[in-house]
């Protein structure tokens, strides 16, 4: 059956804009990393129930994937379909590393589900079962190389530029999401202003580079070498922050 590339992703610029409860809303500019992607297939098994077969760090109920299951099964065929055929996933890109590896993967699912099953969703109603399986779905469900993302990660919107040759290195440094917004929150809180958003959302991905520095593009950055100082290693000259980390990326173009 059909290999799905499943992408990663980095993040060229993430400002915020405002608090949501206890989340925070994004302006952002994602970009998929055409070089390093998990392989996604189904493959034929007699398991009767849903399986997913690879090496995740964390248990089958906590998988994006299987979250993204159990949101699908309603739909006509979905549980069936999982009778005879279990979901193969071959992983590359690194865990909690700012790259989106799980989301990404619940996106390619809730693809290969919508054609194999024959679901006929839009993207967007794609779109509305993806933001309940985690914020960074949507992007991946759209399949845009680069797009600006705000709210918290609900608006997608395509950004036409040229394809980018992303270079990424992720430390052995876990840098839990959570924990770096709230050192964010509480020591660096700061929202970006509509003007300065307007102008960064209209801008290429290499002029926001050569224009910003690692603390400028990233308000995530600040919080994250407080909360993991040895993360400071890897902020070589052109190095970028990706996310909440803890990968790094650079890019070759040009
Ligand atoms: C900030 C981004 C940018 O891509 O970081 P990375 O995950 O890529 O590093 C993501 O949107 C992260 O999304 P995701 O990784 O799904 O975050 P979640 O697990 O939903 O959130 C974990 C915790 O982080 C905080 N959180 C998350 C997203 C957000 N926009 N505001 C927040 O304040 C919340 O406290 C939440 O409980
Ligand atoms: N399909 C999946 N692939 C990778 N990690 C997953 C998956 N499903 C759930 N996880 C869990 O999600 C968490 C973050 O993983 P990931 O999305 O790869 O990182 P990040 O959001 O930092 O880029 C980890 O706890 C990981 O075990």
């Amino acid at each position: 059956m059909t290999n799905y590339k499943s992408y990663a992703k980095v993040n060229i610029f993430l400002k915020i804009a405002n608090k949501r409860d206890t989340y925070h809303e994004l302006v952002s500019r994602f970009v998929r990393v055409h070089n390093l992607y998990d392989n996604m297939s189904f493959v034929k098994t007699n398991k009767k129930a849903m399986d997913i077969i690879g090496d995740f760090g964390c248990k089958l109920e906590s998988n994006t994937v299987y979250k993204a299951y159990i949101l699908l099964k309603k739909y006509k065929g979905v549980e069936e379909f999982f009778n005879t055929y279990s979901v193969k996933i071959d992983k590359n890109i690194p865990e909690f590393a700012g790259l989106g590896g799980g989301s990404s993967n619940a996106a390619t699912f809730l693809i290969m589900v919508n054609k194999y099953c024959e679901l006929n969703l839009s993207k967007d109603e794609l779109c509305k079962i993806a933001m309940k399986i985690g914020a960074d779905v949507p992007f991946f469900v759209y399949e845009y190389d680069s797009a600006n993302v705000r709210g918290i990660g609900e608006i997608v919107e395509k950004f036409d530029e040229e394809v980018l040759d992303i270079e990424t290195i992720t430390p052995k440094i876990e840098c839990n999401t959570g924990e770096i917004f709230k050192v964010f929150r509480e020591k660096f809180y700061k929202q970006i202003s509509k003007e300065d958003a307007k102008r960064l959302l209209s801008m290429n991905s290499l002029d926001i580079l050569k224009e910003f520095n690692i603390y400028e593009a990233n308000d995530l950055y600040e919080p994250a070498i407080t909360t993991k100082p040895e993360l400071k290693e890897y902020a070589k000259k052109n190095w970028y922050f990706s996310g909440s980390g803890s990968s790094f990326f650079k890019v070759n173009n040009g």
